[in-house]
């Protein structure tokens, strides 16, 4: 059977760092199936979003060895376009993803830059907005938004490009109820349109969105009864 996602033996050393951050990661997540991974911080979650999501095949931060396949092709040979169409992540800290003048643009970026035709872009736009209730910011520059609607900004900008895979490194936690509500139900109908989806959580009360959970313990990934994935 090839899984959406597969990841073999993955094991990943900053070049900074004496030991391995990642040791030894098996994971398989299915089209349709939510994986929650959990973990105490500084344990390698952000780290393994970062590998999985081929980030680290193009900045060169460390050494990554085993293999990472989507769809059961190996991240090593498939291009950067073919990736972003494939995984969309949604990091940590927004900042670290806007970086538009206005919330428009930052929604459009993706979907330009997949030369997608100007109708089909300005209704990823719509739909993204209204998914995450932030229609009327619209022109607003992300700067000037609070940390949970930066983080349902960055939210928007990767439904926008509608991709088979979604990571989310702890994406709701600086949202309020009312929009971790919305992130969840579109969750939920991702998951139903058979999206792949791995969520990094802190908040336990996330959970019930999830299929399965595994925990993240010093580099290694453990299922949840705590054998070794
Ligand atoms: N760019 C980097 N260079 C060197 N070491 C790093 C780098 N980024 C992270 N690390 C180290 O790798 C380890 C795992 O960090 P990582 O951010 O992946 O953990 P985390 O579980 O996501 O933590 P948190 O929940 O706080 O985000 C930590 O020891 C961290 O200091």
């Amino acid at each position: 059977m090839k899984y959406t996602i597969e990841v073999k033996d993955l094991c990943f050393r900053y070049y900074s760092k004496e030991e391995d951050t990642l040791q030894g990661i098996n994971l398989k997540v299915e089209k349709g199936e939510v994986l929650t991974i959990v973990g105490l911080s500084g344990n390698g979650k952000s780290t393994l979003c970062h590998c999985i999501s081929g980030i680290f095949n193009h900045l060169d931060k460390g050494s990554l060895r085993g293999e990472i396949l989507l769809n059961g092709r190996s991240l090593k040979d498939l291009s950067r376009v073919d990736i972003i169409k494939q995984i969309g992540i949604v990091f940590q800290d927004p900042d670290t993803q806007l970086f538009s003048p206005t919330v428009e643009d930052e929604i459009a970026f993706g979907p330009e830059n997949l030369c997608l035709e100007t109708d089909v872009i300005t209704y990823r736009i719509d739909d993204a907005l209204r998914v995450v209730g932030m229609e009327e910011f619209r022109f607003s520059n992300p700067n000037h938004l609070s940390g949970g609607q930066k983080q349902l900004i960055a939210l928007a900008s990767v439904l926008s490009l509608e991709p088979e895979i979604f990571i989310f490194d702890e994406a709701m936690s600086q949202v309020d109820k009312a929009g971790k509500l919305l992130i969840k139900n579109k969750i939920k109908a991702l998951k139903k349109q058979g999206k792949a989806i791995i969520m990094i959580e802190h908040d336990l009360s996330n959970l019930d969105i999830s299929d399965r959970v595994m925990v993240l313990r010093e580099g290694k990934l453990f299922d949840f009864n705590g054998s070794l994935s």
